[in-house]
């Protein structure tokens, strides 16, 4: 049996840990946390639960797959459910829309209370279907890395409709010549962020992401967020896989460019025909290779946004309030400026208010609900977090009273905070970015390091650092890539371990 090591268990760690076990590889994951899932994780304090990092919850189907994959039934692991509701949006001059599941009903409502004309919802959301189904064959789901995915049948239907699908301006132009009411435009917008950049700068091709959301639909596992994590961990220990936690990875050990052990806190492990490195691509050439030549261009590209974090027990219940709630910035421009440009938080930030325990009422005392409030803050580059955690807090304060009419501070029973320095230490990626390198330039796909390593050839990548991009269903999907590239790779190769 040829063995593999993984470095890390986010996502991309447990899918690719339990692809290769489906392949018959001998997996061993080296974790430095104290549990599985990476960004993905959760805490308890006083009678609240919190999900620490991603809240919201598409493409289920991938994680099914993985089930399916290893024979199993998914539902005898991993339950959830399709959200009837996707979000509230706020805005402070008290104007409120609630968009449900149902497109024709969120058509209503925007024709209704933001005076578009009956349709442009709908067929923005059909746009946006026929785009994914044309683009995701060849950027999410296959290698941009190799020759036969540009000869395949999904890049030449690319190729026809490269005109159809207007993708050559940014985003917000492309929202913007779609609707006429700067709140529609904001909203869509917004989907930017899922990624981590600015609409402003990104391609029109994020228009893609509301497809995802409102025609494929959003979900909530049964136990939140860290149930996914949770129910990947116990499929890869069903197929074998072992776990070392606690156990930080410091070197990978290259012998005759061929990765062959890794050095961890515990001791060093040998004998690998393969390594796979979940941990972000950054530090994975700077801190465990520091020897072999890095690929500079791709590593200094700019980082994605980072988040500022946080999670508040409220002693009440806010009836106005669902599971997701946007807030949003009076002058979105001014806020992406001051994130991409400034490397700082406005002072009127778009407020994001998860609360799970409007769904699973466990979640919270009776009577209270658990906020898990994130602005879209800059990734790491030296800011002083205390003062802008300090002064963030205050505007978030300030701007819910302006909003929902409500002085909430006397309302937080318990509080953590994380900024994106705690999010470098706890996960290591670089600068504490949420989804890698932003995709803030059209070329930012084709920027993306590739799921394998170019001068060692049994060293691979996986995860929201690489190819295809950042995010839960992509990291999981570049598992599918990299597990691909591993299995060819070592066919194909004349190494024989000891
Ligand atoms: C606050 C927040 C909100 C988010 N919201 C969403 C959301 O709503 N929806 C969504 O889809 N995504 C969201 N994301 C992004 C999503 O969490 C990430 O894109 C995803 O987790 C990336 O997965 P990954 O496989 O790259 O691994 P990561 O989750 O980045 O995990 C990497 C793992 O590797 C381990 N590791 C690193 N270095 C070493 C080493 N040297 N030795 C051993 N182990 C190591 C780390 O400890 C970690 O466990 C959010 C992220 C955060 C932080």
């Amino acid at each position: 049996m040829k063995k593999v090591a993984v470095i890390g268990c986010g996502p991309g760690g447990l899918a690719v840990a339990i692809r290769l076990a489906i392949l018959k590889y001998e997996v061993e994951v080296f974790e430095s946390n104290a549990t599985p899932g990476g960004k993905i994780n959760e805490f308890h304090s006083e009678g609240f639960r919190f999900d620490g990092g991603p809240s919201l919850f598409t493409l289920p189907s991938l994680i099914d797959e993985l089930f399916e994959l290893a024979g199993k039934n998914p539902k005898d692991y991993f339950n959830y459910q399709k959200l009837d509701e996707v979000c509230r949006y706020f805005w402070e001059d008290q104007t409120r829309l609630t968009v449900s599941a149902d497109n024709q009903d969120f058509d209503n409502k925007v024709t209704q209370i933001l005076k578009e004309k009956p349709g442009r919802i709908l067929n923005y959301l059909n746009d946006s279907a026929f785009k994914y189904e044309i683009l995701s064959g060849l950027f999410i789901h296959k290698s941009l890395h190799k020759l036969s995915t540009w000869l395949s049948k999904d890049a030449f239907c690319g190729y026809l409709n490269i005109f159809k699908m207007g993708i050559f301006g940014t985003f917000h132009g492309f929202n913007k010549q779609s609707f006429s009411n700067p709140k529609t435009v904001q909203m869509f917008n917004r989907y930017a962020t899922y990624n981590g950049s600015s609409p402003y700068k990104t391609p029109a091709t994020m228009s893609i992401i509301p497809h995802l959301e409102y025609n494929i639909g959003a979900f909530l596992p049964e136990k939140g967020m860290y149930h996914i994590a949770d129910a990947l961990h116990k499929l890869a220990v069903e197929l074998g896989v072992k776990f070392h936690f606690n156990t930080k990875v410091e070197r990978i050990i290259v012998e005759n460019k061929l990765a062959t052990a890794v050095k961890t806190s515990q001791g060093t492990v040998k004998n690998f025909d393969a390594v796979v490195s979940n941990m972000d691509v950054t530090p994975t050439y700077l801190k465990l290779m520091p020897d072999q030549k890095p690929p500079l261009k791709t590593l200094n590209q700019e980082k994605s946004g980072s988040g500022l974090i946080f999670y508040w027990g409220i002693n009440r219940e806010f009836k106005e309030l669902g599971l997701h709630n946007i807030l949003f910035s009076e002058n979105y421009e001014t806020e992406f400026e001051h994130q991409f440009e400034k490397k700082d938080i406005f002072t009127d930030p778009t407020i994001y208010i998860n609360i799970t325990s409007k769904i699973i009422a466990s979640d919270a005392p009776a009577g209270s609900e658990n906020w898990f409030v994130l602005i879209n803050a800059p990734s790491n580059t030296g800011q002083n977090w205390e003062t802008i955690t300090q002064k963030t807090k205050k505007a978030i304060l300030e701007k819910v009273k302006r909003t929902l009419h409500v002085d909430l501070e006397p309302h937080i029973v318990t509080e953590r905070i994380l900024d994106p320095v705690k999010i470098e230490t706890n996960t290591s990626s670089s600068q504490g970015a949420l989804y890698g390198n932003s995709s803030n330039n059209k070329y930012a796909a084709f920027l993306r390091h590739p799921n394998f390593s170019k001068d060692i050839q049994n060293l691979f990548f996986v995860g929201g650092s690489v190819h295809p991009g950042g995010g839960i269903p992509l990291a999981i999907s570049s598992a599918k890539i990299t597990s691909e590239f591993l299995a060819r790779n070592l066919t194909h190769l004349n190494y024989i371990p000891n």
